[in-house]
């Protein structure tokens, strides 16, 4: 049999590892795949920079990405980001190649651009890298789960910021040093406030939404809140209540006024550590999909870095290769469902509030008058002192629209006895939940 052309586009933390991966499990690849597996290029952004062992030939390496493209049967994109991805990735389908790409960023802003490309010139575009790492999670979404009904994706979907979690939490660090240990270790982005700032989370939440609820939803649509403002006191604080914080990615099938709607959202939000994503450490990542036949489903492994990732760009490749030897598709987009998108201000949460207040009768009536106000149910009120001797009052609702949690926490600011709004967070997990 013919050798299939691979192109690789990029040769970085992912890219480093799937060439490695290509040459040295050549042989298992060629049997899996019925034919041959030929790595034809490496595309890098400079030539001569001194990159170490690269195990393949350093005469694959070419500045010409361009021309890369239009020489291959299967191109893997791992430069990241949007251009020239979006371009090199739609010139390779235009040559008639298939195509495997970790991209998340230019698959949430642009791809209904890359599917309809696909189909039109007959291609494969696999895509299981970009979600969740190595974890095995795009294909059961598109694949096994197409004969049921997805009504929940819950999960830990971001590697760096759950690491910089769990450091802050389990040994203290600080946000920005364990941020830096997160870049060493390869799980951040080129530029990692794509990571803290949750793009990287509210990209994987589009496209995991666009795949369970069979509808558009691009990056802009995700309510989106980051870790930055996570403070060690909201670590400590969490730690109290019995809790810890993860950035979380919820996608949600809902019955809105109007009627069927999705929720698409990632924010950090507090869990129980009886929650079982309250024990994913480090860049882990875990995700619950919820469908109506099959139940809960959960999935679990590495979330990001070289090698895991490169294992599930693997995948892909092989399935991609498959398809040019037997002949066959992979599927294409299904996006038949179109359902709105829900404002986050409609999104039903639950919210835990520090309130630094003064120590004097009649403070509690006050506050609870203030969410009675808005209609906000008060699940747990304690008091206690802080390191500095203030009152803190620590307040968790039950679960209320979001708009009318954030009039509450705004009215309680204007409160003459309340000092300062110390933390809001969200809370997932509980019973209602
Ligand atoms: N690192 C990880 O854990 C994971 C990364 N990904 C995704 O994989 C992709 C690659 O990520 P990393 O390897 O971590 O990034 P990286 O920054 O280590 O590698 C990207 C490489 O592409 C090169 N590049 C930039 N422009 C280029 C061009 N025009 N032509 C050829 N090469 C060019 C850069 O010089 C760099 O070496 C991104 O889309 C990322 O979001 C997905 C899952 C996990
Ligand atoms: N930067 C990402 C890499 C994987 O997608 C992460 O930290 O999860
Ligand atoms: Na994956």
């Amino acid at each position: 049999m013919e050798p299939l052309r691979v192109a690789l586009l990029g040769c970085g933390v992912v890219g480093g590892e799937v060439a490695r991966l290509l040459t040295s499990q050549a042989g298992e690849l060629a049997a899996r795949v019925g034919a041959p597996l030929e790595l034809v290029g490496v595309a890098v952004r400079r030539a001569g920079r001194e990159r170490g062992e690269l195990g393949f030939d350093a005469g694959l390496l070419t500045t010409d990405a361009d021309e890369l493209v239009t020489r291959a049967d299967v191109v893997v994109e791992v430069i990241g980001g949007i251009e020239p991805a979006r371009s090199l990735v739609l010139r390779a389908m235009e040559h008639g190649a298939g195509v495997v790409t970790a991209n998340k960023a230019l698959l949430a802003a642009d791809g209904p651009t890359l599917f309809e490309a696909a189909a039109k010139h007959g291609v494969d575009l696999y895509y299981e890298a970009s979600v969740a790492g190595a974890i095995p999670l795009l294909r059961p979404l598109r694949e096994s789960l197409a004969g049921d009904r997805v009504t929940r994706v819950l999960g830990i979907v971001n590697g760096t910021t759950n690491y910089v979690l769990d450091k802050m939490d389990s040994t203290g660090a600080g946000f920005a040093e364990a941020v830096e240990q997160a870049q060493a270790l390869g799980y951040a982005e080129a530029d990692p406030t794509a990571d803290v700032e949750g793009f990287d989370a509210a990209a994987k939440a589009a496209i995991l939404a666009s795949l369970a609820f069979h509808t558009r939803v691009s990056a802009a649509d995700v309510h989106r809140e980051g870790i930055t403002e996570v403070s060690a006191a909201d670590v400590r604080a969490a730690q109290q209540q019995g809790c810890v914080i993860k950035l979380l990615a919820i996608c949600e099938r809902v019955t809105a006024a109007a009627g069927e709607a999705v929720s698409v959202r990632v924010h950090p939000a507090m869990l129980p550590l009886s929650h079982p994503l309250a024990q994913v450490r480090e860049a882990y990542n875990a995700v619950y999909v919820e469908a109506e036949a099959a139940g809960q489903l959960m999935f679990y492994g590495p979330g990001a870095g070289g090698r895991p990732t490169a294992s599930a760009v693997l995948g892909d490749v092989v399935a991609v290769a498959r398809h040019r030897v037997g002949g066959g598709r992979g599927p294409g987009e299904s996006a038949y469902a179109e359902l709105p998108v829900l404002p986050m201000s409609e999104v039903v949460t639950r919210y835990h509030v520090r309130l630094h207040v003064a120590d004097r009768p009649g403070v509690l009536a006050q506050v609870a008058g203030v969410f009675a106000q808005h209609g906000v149910s008060i699940e747990t009120v304690q008091q206690r002192q802080d390191e500095a001797g203030r009152a803190v009052l620590v307040v968790v609702t039950h679960a209320a629209t979001d708009a009318a949690l954030s009039t509450t926490v705004e009215d309680l600011a204007e409160l003459d006895i309340v000092d300062s709004v110390a933390g809001v967070l969200r809370v997932e997990g509980g019973d209602d939940r």
